[in-house]
């Protein structure tokens, strides 16, 4: 078997950026360079000549993704220095011949994009018949976020196409390799290069791995494992990031000092103080869950103290939000357990019963329902929809590899708006 090629995909916005790390992945190893779509939506067939001037040696992949008028964007790939051109494998079958005409006209190849195809056998064999040069087994960065995977789409295709393929959608150097083992001889890397403080050392390791290619045994890890671990590795402001800044709870700060807390939530309504349901809330958490109580934003009275804490602590709670004041902030601080609230106040309520466990709350102006996730640290708390979690989960995580490469950045001593360009995209009016 030839050695498989790696592709660096190049999915960013700004060119000088781009080339930057389209040097640095090549030092690790890619073979050839692919012009994302962003970089081409951001920066036109420029940056396909860029790059192709920059990098003589190395294969232009310039990623189209054709819907229509094959033949004209072929061309213009073409002669900007592209060898390989990406189409959409569910355009029309009249846009595929057309552009297979141009790509034999201009001595490039096709690469045909699965994306969101139905039934991707049978149109494979479609493509390779109508003269298409590549297959990729791609699943989309959005499809990623809610749990789709490449390496199925690929073992689907595994014997049934004679057509090289290609693989692309989320892969690191452990999945490049399962990739290989499952027949791709193209393997396709973005964020897991191109968003690492260090790219060199991050395609190095692509390259290590897809020249050894190994079926690894799946760890199995329910999704709630999942979610909790990619929350535990971010932060409150990654969270809302990921939700478009939504999310976030106001005015609420940790009384805990460098605490963080991650989990669904078990919600308490409370009034007037009274800590009657709170403290039997506790018996209804289980370990890893977050007490979310609402005591209407009252500062005060504190439904919430030491004793409590000291109880919640023990029962292996993840972290206590409270929507108004908690008492005895020495002691808690001094447990090194999370407590999040909008005020401190000595005066404690009365165990009346007055309130409820786990129905809908609203918590510093944000909705929260039995089994929303929190996520919270020293910035704030956020809340994320049960339903969205592991979607944001994922997102937040994509957040905060991107902002690796940008630390990388200034730390070499460009400036934050140099790295954003944001002179460049001020919003036009
Ligand atoms: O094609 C891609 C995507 O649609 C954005 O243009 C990516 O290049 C491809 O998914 C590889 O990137 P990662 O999924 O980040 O590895």
């Amino acid at each position: 078997m030839a050695t498989p090629t790696l592709q660096v995909a190049l999915d960013l916005l700004e060119l000088d950026r781009a080339v930057e790390i389209a040097g640095e992945a090549v030092r690790g190893g890619a073979d050839w360079i692919e012009v994302g779509t962003p970089l081409i939506k951001s920066e036109g067939m420029q940056a396909v000549r860029v790059l192709r001037e920059r990098f003589p040696g190395h294969e232009i992949v310039a990623d189209m993704k054709i819907a229509d008028t094959g033949a004209i964007e072929v061309e213009m790939a073409a002669k900007s220095g592209a060898g390989i051109v990406c189409i959409l494998a569910d355009a029309d079958d009249t846009v595929i011949v057309e552009a297979v005409r141009s790509a034999r006209k201009y001595g490039v190849r096709l690469m045909a994009d699965l994306i969101n195809v139905a039934d991707p056998v049978s149109r494979s064999r479609e493509l390779a018949a109508l003269g298409v040069d590549y297959i990729n087994a791609h699943v989309g960065i959005d499809q990623q976020m809610i749990g789709r995977s490449s390496l199925d789409l690929l073992r689907r295709l595994a014997g049934e196409v004679g057509t090289p393929v290609a693989v692309a959608g989320g892969l690191d150097a452990e999945t490049a390799s399962e990739a290989v083992a499952a027949g791709a001889s193209v393997v396709i890397v973005g964020g897991n290069i191109v968003k690492a403080a260090d790219v060199t050392g991050a395609a190095r390791r692509v390259r290590e791995a897809i020249d050894r290619p190994e079926i690894r045994p799946r760890e199995e890890e329910s999704r709630d494992a999942v979610i909790r671990r990619l929350f535990e590795g971010v932060s409150a402001p990654n969270v809302t990031d990921a939700m478009h800044r939504k999310g976030a709870m106001a005015g609420i700060v940790s009384l805990s000092g460098r605490v963080r807390a991650v989990g669904p939530a078990v919600t308490v309504r409370t009034v007037a103080g009274d800590w009657a349901k709170p403290v039997e809330a506790i018996d209804v958490a289980g370990p890893g869950d977050v007490l979310v109580i609402s005591n209407d934003g009252r500062t005060d009275v504190a439904p919430w103290g030491e004793l409590a804490t000291h109880s919640a602590k023990n029962r292996g709670v993840s972290g206590i939000v409270i929507d108004g004041a908690a008492r005895d902030v020495d002691d808690i601080r001094a447990m090194g357990f999370p407590v999040f609230a909008t005020a401190t106040v000595p005066n404690a309520g009365d165990p009346k019963g007055l309130g409820e466990i786990n129905t809908e709350i609203t918590c510093c102006g944000q909705e929260v329902r039995p089994g929303d996730w929190i996520v919270a640290d020293e910035s704030g708390v956020v809340v994320v929809p049960r339903e969205r979690a592991y979607e944001v989960a994922r997102r937040a995580m994509e957040v905060r590899k991107t902002e690796e490469r940008i630390r990388e950045e200034i730390r070499r001593g460009k400036t934050l708006s140099e790295v954003s360009e944001l002179l460049k995209w001020e919003r036009r009016h």
